[in-house]
């Protein structure tokens, strides 16, 4: 199996605290990996070195045989990684298209040239962008596409977590992170999301998805495969089943209360 995404060694260093400490990761086009470990293992210091908002202390790090090892954010979202946060990351106060959108300008943002110069390809892309975001919406909930032009604010927890998808989504990602999408949502809203997720890895097999979740039921169904961190090292690699079979994970995971 080829991989799209291989890190080795992966390192990030807080001054003393090593967060991450020499990481090997590799995720095949089309496969699933759900990351777990306890709270401070290292997994979203990952998806921050993997992404530029982290400068790695050292290691390695290709996308398709593309170096993104400490490039900007702009050039590994070019590169095709995009990402949520753990966090609600909307600005509420904009729309839902203003939020989907960014996700766009993230990995292709606009000069002062072409915004000044190129007015029509600029009226022409920003058509496009609307088309793409009413039909990632509408994917997710047709009645997220129906509210397009509405504030973010106003939209339920599970449809704000979809905005956040869509405008990761929206750049045509080869490799999705998803920074722990049950956060703040019922253990309903996380089901119905992870249909979503399901449906629409059905119809986009190519795309490669590493998930972040504590919550293993979620793990359980959308994993093709499992990694485990503690303390910034990789404990474990291999299914589910085995997963919480693993005395080292047990102890290390399940053993420490989570
Ligand atoms: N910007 C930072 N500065 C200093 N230390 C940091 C920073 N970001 C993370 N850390 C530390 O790095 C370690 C790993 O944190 P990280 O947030 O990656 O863990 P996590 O596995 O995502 O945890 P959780 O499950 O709670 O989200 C922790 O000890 C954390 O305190």
């Amino acid at each position: 199996m080829t991989a799209l995404l291989a890190c080795s060694g992966l390192t990030k260093r807080f001054g003393g605290l090593v967060a991450l400490d020499g990481l090997d990761f590799a995720v095949a086009q089309g496969e699933t990996i759900g990351l777990v470990g306890p709270n401070g293992s290292g997994k979203t210091t990952f998806f921050n070195v993997l992404t530029g908002l982290y400068s790695p202390t050292s290691g390695a790090a290709s996308l398709d045989a593309v170096d993104i090892f400490g490039k900007s954010p702009q050039s590994i979202g070019r590169a095709g990684v995009a990402r949520t946060f753990q966090r609600c990351r909307l600005m509420l106060d904009q729309t839902v298209f203003d939020n989907i959108a960014l996700g766009v300008l993230r990995a292709k943002p606009l000069g002062l040239l072409s915004t000044l110069f190129r007015r029509g390809r600029l009226r022409a892309d920003l058509d496009a962008t609307i088309a793409r975001a009413h039909q990632l919406a509408c994917r997710f909930n047709p009645q997220l596409g129906a509210a397009l032009f509405r504030p973010a604010g106003d939209l339920t927890m599970i449809d704000r977590r979809r905005v956040e998808i869509c405008r990761a989504l929206i750049a045509n990602p080869r490799l999705l992170l998803l920074d722990e999408p049950s956060a703040g949502m019922t253990p309903d809203e996380t089901r119905r999301l992870m249909d979503d997720l399901l449906a629409f890895r059905e119809e986009a097999p190519h795309l490669a998805v590493v998930l972040v979740e504590h919550e293993m039921d979620v793990i359980r169904r959308v994993s093709d495969r499992c990694v485990v961190l503690n303390f910034g090292r990789k404990i474990f690699e291999g299914l589910f089943d085995a997963m919480i079979e693993d005395r080292e994970v047990q102890t290390a995971y399940l053993g420490s209360g989570q």
